[in-house]
């Protein structure tokens, strides 16, 4: 792993760390032409050096004379042959840099031109979007303290074209440790990751599943625009990255959020949650083929059978989602895939076999929030076009003999709270955030805006349901803070 090399070489300077990485990275996008052109087997690549080599030579456009210096005898011979290659009349496959079975796929899909210029958008490095908190700040605030602080004269920061909160650095930068960041003003996400936390269109004062909310990029992004109010139930099967979601919320000034293990998408405790929200996200688990500019990696590891399973968990999971989303309510389904297996198809199945669903207009969603991006009922973002990572979802609206709320078993925070009583709701590994809460403000904003009484208590109950999940059996609390915890499974 790149991080571990770094890890145990501290002594590399940051031009020669970039180095490496650049180099790294640019090896596994090109991995089968620079596999033609040095021929090495791709599958069993013999010498990285001559990879390296290769790259320089025929993807950087470096010349044999600047490489010589550097190069033993074995090295410049090798240099040579690369140089010699021929490489017209590349198979397509080749020439796009990806297996056969993907190009297959790709061509299936999109035919032979645009499934090339899809796959060659891959080869780029994507850029570096940044997402505005407006709980802490406003992106012309962000904007102006980036382009201020400018000291090489570089102003070409600039606003993401359809994210109304996201910024577009003009180069990658290490931000982490920049104060926008770590004052929670700013947080690291792609513009297509922002756009779908704004197609789940999450009202103030509104319930939200986030059902595999991983480390919370989006889980974030929405409680944001929610403006901290409402609750938001982030899930995953993922101790580790729902901790890491715990690290973020620090940061983000957020306490609408409740952020729990789960052993599947069959864990029993889902069950007294069934019917409950008014928006549920799943991000599912996929095959990232969206993602290959960031991660190159995948196109090489990625097999038609891990497509396939993951095709089964997408469906289940889609389905078990679908049970707790409340009558007029709305479940989105996304995957940062490029695979009509694992977008349309599985959005296509799940119409088939649920039919009190029905699909909404994505681009009309957004256009709502001024959003111009139109592309179809679903939403479907690729590098070439929009400048983001390959991303699918679909919006799908519960129907019901009537669109009025489901009559309601009691609150479902209470619900949660009687849950306490089970064992693996007690095994609290881990209390991840204690927030300040604007309590009283927070509270009177959501009994404002929320049209339904029993969630407009939301925000109070969250920290009634950590005071009583962290006591066991604490009867009732007027904790003045809300505080997130992780329950394990
Ligand atoms: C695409 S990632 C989610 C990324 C996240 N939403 C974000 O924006 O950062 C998919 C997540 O699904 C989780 N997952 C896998 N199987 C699951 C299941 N059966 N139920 C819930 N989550 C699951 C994985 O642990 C992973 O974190």
């Amino acid at each position: 792993k790149l991080s571990e090399f770094f890890r145990n070489n501290r002594d590399l300077g940051t031009k020669e760390r970039a180095f490496v990485a650049e180099s790294v990275y640019g090896v596994l996008r090109r991995l089968r032409f620079l596999s033609t052109v040095t021929a090495n087997d791709e599958n069993d690549p013999d010498d990285a050096r001559k990879l390296i080599l290769a790259w320089l030579l025929r993807v950087q456009g470096m010349s044999i004379r600047e490489l010589e210096p550097m190069l033993n005898e074995q090295q410049k011979e090798w240099a040579h042959l690369i140089k010699a290659k021929s490489t017209d009349n590349l198979p397509l496959a080749v020439q796009a840099d990806v297996r056969d079975w993907l190009w297959d796929k790709l061509v299936a899909q999109y035919g032979e031109a645009e499934a090339l210029t899809i796959a060659r958008s891959m080869h780029e490095q994507a850029t570096l979007d940044l997402r505005v908190n407006t709980i802490k700040g406003t992106r012309d605030e962000v904007l102006a303290k980036f382009i201020a602080e400018n000291t090489s004269g570089e102003t070409n920061v600039t606003k993401t074209p359809y994210s109304p909160l996201g910024i577009r650095m003009p180069n990658r930068m290490n931000i982490g440790r920049h104060v926008l960041f770590t004052e929670g003003k700013i947080e690291v996400q792609d513009e297509g990751s922002q756009l779908l936390a704004h197609l789940v269109a999450a009202k103030r004062g509104m319930m939200v599943a986030d059902f595999c909310a991983g480390a919370g990029g989006k889980t974030l992004a929405i409680g944001a625009l929610m403006r901290n109010t409402g609750r938001i139930y982030a899930f995953d099967v993922s101790e580790k990255r729902l901790h890491n979601l715990g690290q973020r919320l620090k940061r983000s000034g957020l306490s609408n959020l409740n952020a729990q293990v789960i052993s599947s998408e069959t864990d029993p405790k889902l069950k007294r949650l069934n019917g409950k929200f008014d928006r549920v996200l799943v991000d599912a688990p996929c095959s990232g083929l969206g993602t290959l500019r960031r991660n190159p990696d995948l196109k090489w590891r990625q097999t038609p059978e891990d497509v396939a399973e993951l095709n089964v968990k997408q469906t289940n999971i889609l389905a078990r989602a679908a049970k707790l989303t409340k009558v007029g309510g709305r479940l989105v389904y996304a995957t940062c895939s490029l695979l009509s297996d694992e977008n349309e198809k599985i959005a296509e199945q799940f119409l088939a076999t649920h039919p009190d669903f029905k699909l909404l207009n994505a681009a009309e969603i957004l256009a709502q929030q001024q959003i111009e991006l139109d592309t179809g009922d679903y939403l479907k973002l690729l590098p070439h076009l929009h400048n983001t990572d390959g991303f699918f979802a679909a919006v799908f609206e519960k129907m019901g003999a009537t669109t009025a709320p489901a009559p309601s078993e009691g609150n479902p925070v209470e619900a949660m709270l009687e849950a306490s009583s089970e064992p693996e709701l007690n095994s609290v590994i881990e209390e991840v955030a204690v927030e300040e809460v604007p309590a009283k403000a927070t509270k009177k904003a959501a009994v404002k805006k929320e049209p339904k009484p029993k969630v407009a208590k939301a925000p109070k109950d969250d920290s009634a349901t950590s005071a009583k999940v962290s006591k066991a059996k604490a009867s009732t609390t007027k904790a003045s803070t809300a505080k997130t915890k992780v329950v394990k499974a």
